[in-house]
């Protein structure tokens, strides 16, 4: 699919005039909004780090899509069905039965949120020295394989590290760098292969259809284990559905779970795609391996039947995921995310394209051109978007990236990334025009900007932590 094949609104796309949010507001927070000096001393008070604020400081939210989403009624009374047993809680097996029916897997193991679940599928599914190869790293599931002795191996398409390819699914492995890793090291050295549908640090790029049953067919020559990051999965469905042939007409639940009938397990964090504010799980197919998750996760987390979710928190989870399937709610969930980006895409503003499913990610290479990456562009932008109008967002960039653990070099990563995430179904268009309006005018004012130099580096995934100052 070419550039301008792509629909400019849901709408049109949809054989609608107009598309509107498919939900009315009960409930509301109040927002807020601070003085540019209350402003400047919150930012130099949290090391100009928006990990750092406080969200009492923050106008418009959008750090992260985890954790954030507004519930809906029946997610709120199904609350109040928790079954709060310590052992073989009821709320257990009904989100058991939903995730087994939705996503296809035999054996679920809860766990808190999703770098639990990554814990213990990289500790049972990974002898030290092997390799994991990935549609690129994400922060917290590499580390967990890290911890666990794997070497993490990028194996996604060149187009993803390349903001301006429209190619339609970024998120897709490469057969070819697979393959490559395969005849060098051997397949008994692969743990298993690390895929995620939507990649995050991407920009929210999807996998197609085509590509995980590709790289079903190399790996059942081999013998290889693939395992699923699912956390956005619906949304990756969503494209799917939009760009790939023959699946117009399915129903997004029938594109998940064929999907997921292509892998051997899969995590997810619950906070994303499941519409919950805290949750996670792990799904594996091969009763021994499952059995050592099992075990596994009464150390780290809790039973095997709550693993560090409340009863309450896992009736919700359950709902959610049913939510999340919903068609007129994916589309209006994607819709916003675009409408955003096609504001910002009209004023020339540079983004990643083509648009991904839970944020706007800002090319800061191409915003501050007169940055060099040492001096933290990205993490700049988010500093001054912040200065600007109290929007939070979040750096994906140099900071992210971190160091290599064996030379202790940073790593370099050729996407410098800004990244204004949407939460589910809390703001409303007014406020995407607002936030749009923000960074057109940090856009207007890019020439001033002077960099960070980074002040505190924590030993693990820094860039929550770190302290930075503006470079005189
Ligand atoms: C793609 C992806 N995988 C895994 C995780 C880890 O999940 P959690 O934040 O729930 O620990 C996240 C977010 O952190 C994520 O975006
Ligand atoms: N997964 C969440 C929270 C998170 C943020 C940054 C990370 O690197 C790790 C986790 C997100 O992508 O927003």
């Amino acid at each position: 699919m070419q550039e301008q094949d792509y629909p400019r609104t849901m709408g049109q796309q949809f054989g609608r005039r107009s598309w509107a949010e498919p939900w009315k507001i009960k409930m509301v927070e109040p927002l807020r909004v601070t003085s540019r000096a209350e402003r400047e001393a919150a930012l130099k008070a949290a090391g100009y780090n928006t990990f750092l604020l406080r969200s009492e400081d923050v106008y418009i939210d959008l750090l992260t899509d985890s954790g954030t989403n507004a519930m809906s009624d029946r997610q709120w009374a199904a609350l109040m069905m928790g079954d709060e047993a310590y052992a073989g809680s009821r709320s257990f097996y009904r989100l058991e039965a939903t995730v087994q029916q939705v996503y296809g897997y035999r054996h679920i193991i809860p766990t808190h949120q999703g770098r639990g679940a990554e814990h213990l599928i990289s500790q049972v599914a990974i002898r030290r020295g092997q390799y994991v190869p990935g549609n690129m790293y994400f922060t917290t599931t590499r580390l967990h394989q890290e911890l666990a002795g794997g070497i993490f191996v990028d194996v996604i398409i060149d187009e993803a590290h390349d903001p301006q390819s429209q190619y339609p699914f970024k998120g897709n492995v490469d057969l070819d760098k697979l393959q490559a890793l395969i005849d060098k090291v051997g397949p008994q050295q692969i743990a298993y292969i690390s895929l995620a549908g939507t990649v995050n640090m991407a920009g929210g790029q999807p996998v197609s259809m085509a590509n995980v049953r590709a790289l079903r067919a190399l790996c059942d020559r081999y013998g290889l284990r693939i395992f699923l990051d699912s956390t956005r999965l619906v949304e990756n469905a969503f494209f799917i559905k939009e760009r790939e042939p023959g699946y117009a007409e399915q129903r997004i639940a029938a594109i998940v779970r064929e999907f997921c009938s292509y892998t051997d397990g899969a995590w997810m964090s619950a906070k994303k795609d499941a519409l919950v504010n805290i949750g996670g799980w792990l799904a594996l197919n091969d009763d021994q391996l499952a059995d050592e998750a099992r075990n596994l996760v009464v150390v780290y987390e809790g039973l095997h039947t709550y693993g560090g979710m409340a009863g309450r928190d896992m009736e919700a989870l359950a709902v959610g995921i049913e939510e999340s399937l919903q068609e007129d709610y994916i589309r209006a969930r994607i819709g916003q995310v675009r409408y955003l980006g096609e504001l910002l895409l009209d004023w020339d503003i540079p983004i990643v394209v083509p648009i991904g499913g839970h944020a706007i990610f800002l090319d800061a290479r191409r915003f501050y051109p007169h940055l060099p990456q040492d001096l933290f562009p990205a993490q700049t932008l988010a500093a001054e978007l912040y200065l600007d109008s109290g929007v939070r967002a979040m750096e994906r960039g140099i900071a992210s990236a971190g160091r290599d653990p064996k030379t202790g070099q940073n790593y370099y990563p050729k996407l410098e990334l800004t990244r204004l995430t949407i939460p589910r179904r809390v703001y409303t268009q007014a406020h995407m025009d607002v936030v749009a309006e923000s960074v057109k005018a940090v856009y207007d004012q890019r020439h001033q900007a002077r960099g960070l130099r980074m002040v505190y580096e924590p030993r693990y995934l820094r860039f929550f932590q770190a302290r930075f100052e503006p470079v005189e």
